[in-house]
């Protein structure tokens, strides 16, 4: 399992663009028949990607980082379909997740098993520390909760959808959705925040082979950017801004885990002050 440690903000500024990206993107995280997944020491969260061939399955194993008889000993996790569609399998029962549906998995869970109906199914992986084992939980897209946001004149009219949230289906930490700007519009989390209650994690899809997305973090005043393709994952310490344009529209997944679950809890910073 790859282990990403916890970084000081003053150490970015010092940062080559290569160390940069390998302490907070991971590019390499679907491949065909693999199941893979990071461990971040940023609120202790597990980021993974499975691509199951169909006909086959892959499973979550226990991973000697964890200390764990079993994955979900002390752990929740989200599996949500980013592309394709297919068959989440917990401990003998059957959840079909298809294209922007998440399926949460409570602390407690044993055996849980991934199949593909289609060759471009991507499960994205998210887990966190849980305390209490609440209820596995699908939540196909159509269920989640839409809100529009943003403006046109800004480039950042966008949709945002909550699968695991405050108002929604419980969980420990995690806090989950799908924003996706409209055709034309290009930007994200836009004016950007930070929450320094909680890490995020976003993970870009839906972008086209020769699209890019670049991904702004640091503290206000002290940006870097990372240049981002689709699949890719990076990495928010709280502390960090997180926004991003893409050179066209596309959708990211975004995940937190920390002190507190409000979607609201942001301290805003005004563009001026990027
Ligand atoms: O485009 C947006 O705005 C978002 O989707 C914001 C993210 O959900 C986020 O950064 C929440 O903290």
């Amino acid at each position: 399992m790859d282990v990403r440690h916890a970084t000081h903000p003053d150490e970015i500024a010092k940062m080559t663009d290569e160390e940069l990206r390998a302490r907070f993107v991971i590019s390499d995280l679907f491949e065909a028949g693999r199941l893979t997944v990071v461990y971040s020491h940023e609120d202790r969260m597990v980021l993974g990607g499975v691509q199951p061939v169909p006909g086959t399955t892959l499973t979550l194993e226990n991973y000697p980082e964890l200390r764990a008889e079993f994955f979900c000993q002390r752990r929740e996790l989200a599996v949500t379909a980013l592309s394709g569609s297919g068959t989440v399998t917990v401990d003998g029962t059957e959840y079909e997740l298809a294209y922007m549906g998440a399926l949460y998995i409570g602390r407690g869970a044993r055996e849980i098993t991934f199949a593909a109906a289609t060759a471009d199914t991507r499960f994205f992986l998210s887990s966190a520390v849980s305390e209490t084992a609440h209820p596995t939980t699908l939540v196909p897209a159509a269920d989640a909760l839409t809100t529009q946001t943003g403006e046109q004149e800004h480039a950042n009219r966008r949709t945002v959808r909550k699968h695991i949230h405050e108002d929604g289906v419980s969980s420990s930490q995690l806090v989950l959705g799908i924003t996706a700007p409209e055709t034309g519009n290009v930007w994200n989390s836009m004016p950007p925040h930070t929450h320094d209650r909680r890490t995020e994690v976003y993970v870009y899809f839906d972008l086209a082979e020769n699209e890019r997305v670049f991904h702004f973090m640091g503290l206000p005043g002290h940006t870097r950017h990372l240049v981002l393709k689709d699949g890719d994952v990076v990495i928010s310490p709280a502390w960090s801004m997180h926004f991003g344009v893409g050179t066209t529209n596309y959708s990211f997944l975004w995940v937190m885990a920390g002190e507190n679950q409000s979607f609201a809890d942001m301290d805003q910073i005004a563009v001026p002050q990027i």
